[in-house]
């Protein structure tokens, strides 16, 4: 059975979305699978559906392209509370969208009555290692920990933004083959539920840049909760501010770890086309 659907993209990862309220979707997962191949599909990192919430305005489900379904997704938040507003489901500009990961609160920021940008409060990092997961660290904090890939031992910083994440700092990301390294570390012993990981290179103490392997989709442009995730490390690693300016394959975002302990992160947020998938 086919559906209408909206692409978007959020610095240039690129997502189907669903409104769930007047689409069906028998089986994600399969659909997820199909609609986001590039030759075959709709082409996209992910599927999501937008549907109600008891607890929240609206609730959103994500599926990477390979059919898993991931806890949370920035980029995600912030092309839902876009298209919520502009497809006035909502007149609220201040949404709360209920996800796998707990509520998390898209603002829609206007400039001269037009929009701007989404500024999202991402919620508190989890710097647990059992509740990341990783193994091997009990509840402790794994910051600038040894992990062995091949013969190659790099250092690594794990940081749960709802999903999980593992950032590795270099001095030159010219020098790292992420198609080689990335699907290695995402399915390392260490990680039972996988990982999204990250690698960043430090151009100031206000400057990241950064490139993603994303758990379910692979190399992305990218990385919302990935950003952000990468700033709480270089701050456990005094490596930069509490903001900074994420620069991504993509475009950028700004991202910042208030005294309040939650994670903002501003972007982008922008609908390419609309269709109907048969
Ligand atoms: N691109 C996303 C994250 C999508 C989910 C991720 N691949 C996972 O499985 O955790 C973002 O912008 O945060």
């Amino acid at each position: 059975m086919g559906f209408n659907f909206t692409k978007w993209h959020g610095a240039g990862n690129d997502f189907v979305l669903v409104n769930g309220f007047t689409e069906t979707i028998l089986d994600f997962e399969k659909t997820a699978i199909a609609v986001c191949n590039r030759n075959f599909g709709i082409g996209a990192d992910g599927l999501v559906i937008i549907s109600p919430s008891e607890i929240a305005d609206f609730k959103m489900r994500i599926f990477n392209s390979d059919g898993s379904e991931a806890e949370m997704c920035g980029n995600v938040t912030r092309c839902v509370a876009r298209y919520v507003y502009e497809n006035k489901l909502t007149e609220k500009t201040k949404i709360e969208l209920e996800t796998k990961a707990g509520i998390i609160r898209p603002e829609i920021i206007f400039e001269n009555g037009i929009f701007n940008q989404v500024k999202v409060d991402m919620g508190e990092p989890i710097l647990s290692g059992a509740l990341i997961p990783v193994i091997g660290f009990g509840n402790n904090r794994i910051i600038n920990e040894k992990i062995l890939v091949d013969t190659i031992e790099y250092n690594m910083t794990c940081v749960s933004m709802g999903n999980p994440h593992c950032v590795i700092f270099v001095d030159d990301m010219k020098k790292i083959n992420l198609n080689s390294i990335g699907p290695k570390l995402e399915v390392h012993k260490s990680f039972p539920k996988k990982i999204n990981v990250e690698f960043a290179e430090i151009k100031n103490e206000h400057h990241i840049r950064m490139r993603v392997w994303e758990r379910g989709a692979g190399i992305t442009l990218a990385c919302g909760t990935g950003s952000c995730a990468t700033l709480v490390a270089a701050v456990l690693n005094n490596k930069t501010e509490r903001k900074a300016t994420l620069e991504l394959d993509g475009g950028n975002l700004i991202i910042e770890w208030a005294d309040n302990n939650h994670v903002y992160m501003s972007g982008p947020a922008q609908e390419v086309f609309h269709g109907v998938y048969l």
